[in-house]
């Protein structure tokens, strides 16, 4: 079947991407992939975090006669782009299980038109498979108004990668009834063999005269990548994380910085940072330590009440004092987006490589220079090790998890190749990016092999450990 041809393909995006995204020019490739889209060709997007993967599909979609239905794991990421999206004066919502009853029932009654005039709506995979909403998308439908799919973090349809969720098997759906409705994918993390899984998932496989690839770097040239090692028997992370910060603000404080920042009216500590820890408790007591030696940080978990979560987001996002840091757990990832986060720090190991890139991924987002590093040692290891294989409700990914735990441990224990050129690797991208001492290999190789001799607890001793039931207790602390 040729592709659908869009009646509006001949405007010019350059102009709407000026009028209403503001936005001056586009970034590499942005406006290949928008052409390909407009040209009613399914679209496979894998590109590096920040890249602008979202304007891929947004700009379309206010081209395009018709609704473009957007899928997304996260609500807040859904919030996030949807507040960014109205803020614009683009007609668009999201339909999660956080949407009030009247906002419901006026975005159903928009759909029950068959001439919706919400241009992008966002909604979960788990609505896609409610029989009212698939309704209501067929009517639409035969109306000739669902102009596209997109599937956002489209890594979550294959078990081969990580975050995978069932539901999003369940989006094949969408080709299978409507044949002629264009759909894009778009994702940060995807190997060769997630990928096929996409394709093949979403039966985009079987057109492959109809499908446009685009396939960047994952390369972050702007992030300094390091690893730390430290280990249980003289655990130094927090008064390392001290003296690193308090140096830092140090040289914020000095001249010629202090003017400008001051010039700027920027506060010397307005350092903007992450820090994920893997534990509720220890993002906590983190945090409480943090605060305790004059840093601005704040917890954020899943745990706490809804409107601490958002008044600490939005604080952080503001650059408010004493909301510098954001101590948190895994559920604050993918999707975050502001332009001046300065530091990304991993405390403990993440469970998959993939988790470590969508994480660093959260810094240098406006272009310039960041620091990421990760305190790793080999008895947080065999504690992540040991959560993966007693988790017995993921274990239709169990292998690919334990898979991906090991390369991110490779990746830590490897003192001898570039950190990018690494990332890359194990993305499966071919060319090695040169790195200019953005990372610790290339900064400095003999401080790394240095430091990681001294640093890490032997192979040995873990095990013993190990066999003897030191870690068993700590699982549920992961
Ligand atoms: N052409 C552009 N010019 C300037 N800024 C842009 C452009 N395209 C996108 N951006 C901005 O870049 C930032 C990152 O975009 P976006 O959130 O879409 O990234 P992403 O590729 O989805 O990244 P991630 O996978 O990390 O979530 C956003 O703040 C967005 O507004």
């Amino acid at each position: 079947m040729p592709p659908l041809q869009r009646v509006n393909s001949c405007t010019d995006i350059g102009f709407t991407l000026r009028r209403q995204f503001h936005k001056d020019d586009f970034r590499p490739h942005q406006r290949e992939i928008i052409e390909a889209a407009l040209g009613g060709h399914d679209v496979y997007v894998q590109a590096a975090t920040s890249f602008g993967k979202s304007l891929c599909f947004q700009l379309p979609a206010v081209i395009d006669q018709g609704i473009t239905i957007v899928v997304s794991p996260l609500l807040s990421l859904m919030i996030n782009q949807v507040e960014a999206l109205k803020a614009a004066g683009i007609d668009a919502s999201s339909l999660n299980s956080n949407t009030s009853p009247d906002e419901r029932d006026r975005i159903q009654r928009d759909l029950e038109t068959g001439h919706p005039r919400t241009r992008l709506l966002y909604v979960t995979p788990e609505l896609c498979s409610g029989s009212r909403f698939r309704q209501r998308l067929q009517l639409v439908h035969r109306q000739k108004e669902l102009a596209r799919i997109a599937i956002d973090e489209a890594h979550c349809i294959s078990e081969w990668g990580h975050d995978f969720r069932k539901d999003f098997k369940r989006l094949s759906w969408f080709r299978e009834t409507f044949p002629d409705v264009p759909i894009m994918c778009l994702t940060a993390t995807a190997n060769a063999q997630v990928r096929q899984d996409i394709l093949k998932v979403l039966r985009l496989d079987a057109t492959p005269e109809r499908i446009k690839t685009f396939l960047m770097s994952p390369e972050r040239g702007n992030l300094h990548l390091e690893i730390r090692y430290t280990k249980d028997e003289d655990d130094n992370r927090l008064s390392d994380f001290l003296k690193w910060i308090h140096a830092v603000y140090e040289r914020r404080r000095a001249e010629p910085r202090q003017s400008e920042l001051a010039k700027q009216r920027e506060r010397t500590e307005n350092v903007s940072g992450i820090i994920y820890t893997t534990s509720r408790d220890e993002c906590e007591s983190l945090s409480a330590s943090l605060r305790d030696a004059g840093v601005g940080a704040r917890p954020f978990h899943a745990k706490l009440p809804k409107d601490v979560k958002e008044d600490t987001l939005t604080n952080w996002i503001n650059n408010e004092p004493g909301y510098d840091i954001i101590v948190a757990t895994t559920a604050f990832g993918m999707g975050i987006d502001k332009d001046n986060v300065r530091f990304v720090v991993h405390w403990r190991l993440p469970k998959s490589f993939e988790g470590y890139y969508q994480e660093v991924g959260r810094a240098g987002r406006d272009g310039n220079a960041s620091y990421c590093f990760l305190y790793y040692s080999r008895e947080d290891l065999e504690r992540v090790s040991r959560m993966i294989k007693s988790d017995t409700k993921a274990d239709s990914n169990y292998e690919s998890r334990l898979r991906s735990l090991q390369a991110l441990a490779y990746y830590c224990e490897n003192i001898n190749a570039c950190r990018h050129a690494s990332i890359c690797k194990y993305f499966g991208e071919e060319t090695i990016p040169a790195c200019d001492f953005a990372c610790d290999f290339h900064k400095n190789s003999d401080d790394l092999e240095e430091r990681f001799v001294r640093g890490l607890a032997s192979e040995e001793w873990v095990s013993t450990q190990a066999m003897q039931g030191t870690y068993d207790n700590y699982a549920g602390d992961y």
